[in-house]
């Protein structure tokens, strides 16, 4: 399998070496130069395969023979051992929980997947690998708990301080070990920032090796992809077209089911749902790209003002020029935007109206998808649940006025003490922390 910059396409590398880097030097994102498809004849009878087969098949269509049988069995072994059900609110509505794994988010499938896949490529590497990773609430759980105890690995997570919720935040600042948690006076944007500056450093990257585990590294991505096959395994077949509705903050996710698309899964559209932070939308919309600094909302996982995956969506999509590009896109992702308030009030009417309970993402998803059904009343359509409602306990039972159940790996992190050093959102006192705890 090889693998070009979204930069420039000659700039190719090997899957090991995507991974192992992280983001071509360039500063482009790695996508594989060709995507193959899957055998129709698997896709018409997933019914009969297992999660762990399809996401198997999934990589061998794409690597290849780049990784052995026997280890790419164990690799997704290790990774994919929790499930993803699909729940159905009604005949139109579906919801697929991606809540199940160790940190509660969907960012456990991609998390883990890439902390198995580097342990792999890293074996006989003497060198200590640095993961540097930019979290607005989630990723940094996963990837903590993912690469927790990895030999030859320590991870560094950056989080923008007082804008993640106290369960997210205790998750990825109290393991200690490997895990290394730094509380940025700034946005996801600037922590994001401040990670991709890092490795385009040279002074930095010949004195520590250094990698990425947010989706911007295509070994998150490709497994978020296998969960869009199981959903629509687990669909009953009704000849309706089916449709995923995605909240989307950085874009892996959605990207993830664009290239499951590529790859033959029979989707109608994707739906990209956003709360204010609605740089996609207004692109779809309207075709222009105006990246800004994220604000604050109630789905903090998806504040993010410039998602580094839309350049992954633009790439997959590229037309002969920026309008056909945009009509490309258009073609195959709708877009929506919600605030607060509105996330609130859907949050009670699914808990009233269904009995189930969704975390302030899912619910972006919910009304997203309940705004494009109104306009495409046949279809139905799959709601990703991106993260547990408990890890935002605070605000959930306060919008909903009732206790809500806490997962008990959960509960037990209340009262773990957080660990984490405070800075200022300027690169050079992250290089300078790292040059003196390296
Ligand atoms: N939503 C994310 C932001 C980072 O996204 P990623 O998928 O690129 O890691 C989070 O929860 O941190």
């Amino acid at each position: 399998m090889l693998l070009y910059s979204t930069k420039n396409k000659n700039n190719q590398a090997s899957l090991q070496e995507a991974v192992m880097k992280g983001l071509p030097d360039d500063n482009g994102l790695y996508m594989p130069e060709h995507i193959p498809q899957l055998d129709p004849e698997f896709i018409q009878n997933l019914a009969n395969y297992s999660f762990l087969d399809i996401a198997h098949e999934v990589c061998t269509t794409l690597f290849g023979d780049t990784i052995p049988e026997a280890d790419l069995r164990i690799i997704l072994e290790n990774s994919m051992d929790f499930p993803a059900p699909v729940v159905k609110l009604d005949d139109q509505k579906y919801v697929l929980e991606l809540f199940h794994g160790p940190s509660l988010a969907f960012k456990d499938f991609g998390a883990r997947f890439m902390a198995q896949l580097m342990s792999y490529f890293n074996r006989g590497e003497t060198k200590e690998l640095t993961i540097l990773v930019a979290t607005s609430g989630d990723t940094g759980g996963a990837v903590a708990a993912g690469f927790y105890k990895t030999p030859g690995i320590r991870v560094i997570i950056l989080y923008p301080s007082g804008k993640v919720s106290m369960l997210q935040e205790k998750q990825l600042t109290t393991l200690g070990h490997n895990i290394s948690a730094l509380e940025i006076n700034g946005t996801f944007d600037d922590c994001q920032a401040m990670v991709k500056q890092a490795f385009l450093d040279s002074e930095l990257t010949q004195k520590i090796r250094l990698s990425s585990a947010n989706s911007i590294n295509i070994a998150r991505l490709i497994p978020q992809s296998f969960y869009y096959f199981e959903a629509y395994k687990q669909l009953p077949q009704s000849g309706d077209p089916i449709v995923f509705c995605v909240p989307s903050g950085n874009f892996g996710n959605l990207t993830a089911g664009l290239l499951a698309a590529k790859m033959g899964l029979p989707v109608h559209r994707f739906i990209a749902a956003t709360n204010a932070n609605d740089v996609v939308p207004v692109y779809i919309s309207d075709g222009t790209y105006q990246p800004r600094p994220s604000l604050r909302t109630l789905s903090n996982a998806m504040d993010v003002g410039n998602p580094s995956n839309f350049a992954r969506m633009l790439d997959l999509y590229l037309g002969t020029d920026e309008r056909s590009t945009w009509n490309n896109i258009k073609n195959m992702v709708s877009g929506y935007a919600f605030d607060d308030a509105e996330t609130a009030k859907v949050m009670q009417l699914v808990d009233q109206k269904y009995q189930y309970t969704l975390d302030p993402h899912g619910a972006v998803g919910y009304l997203a998808l309940d705004a494009y059904q109104q306009e495409h009343p046949n279809t139905r359509g799959i709601i990703l649940e991106t993260a547990h409602p408990a890890k935002f306990i605070d605000d959930v039972e306060e919008i909903l006025g009732h206790k809500i159940e806490i997962p008990e790996r959960l509960a037990e992190l209340a009262d773990r003490e957080k660990k984490a050093d405070y800075l200022e959102a300027e690169y050079g006192k992250l290089k300078a922390w790292l040059l003196e705890h390296s």
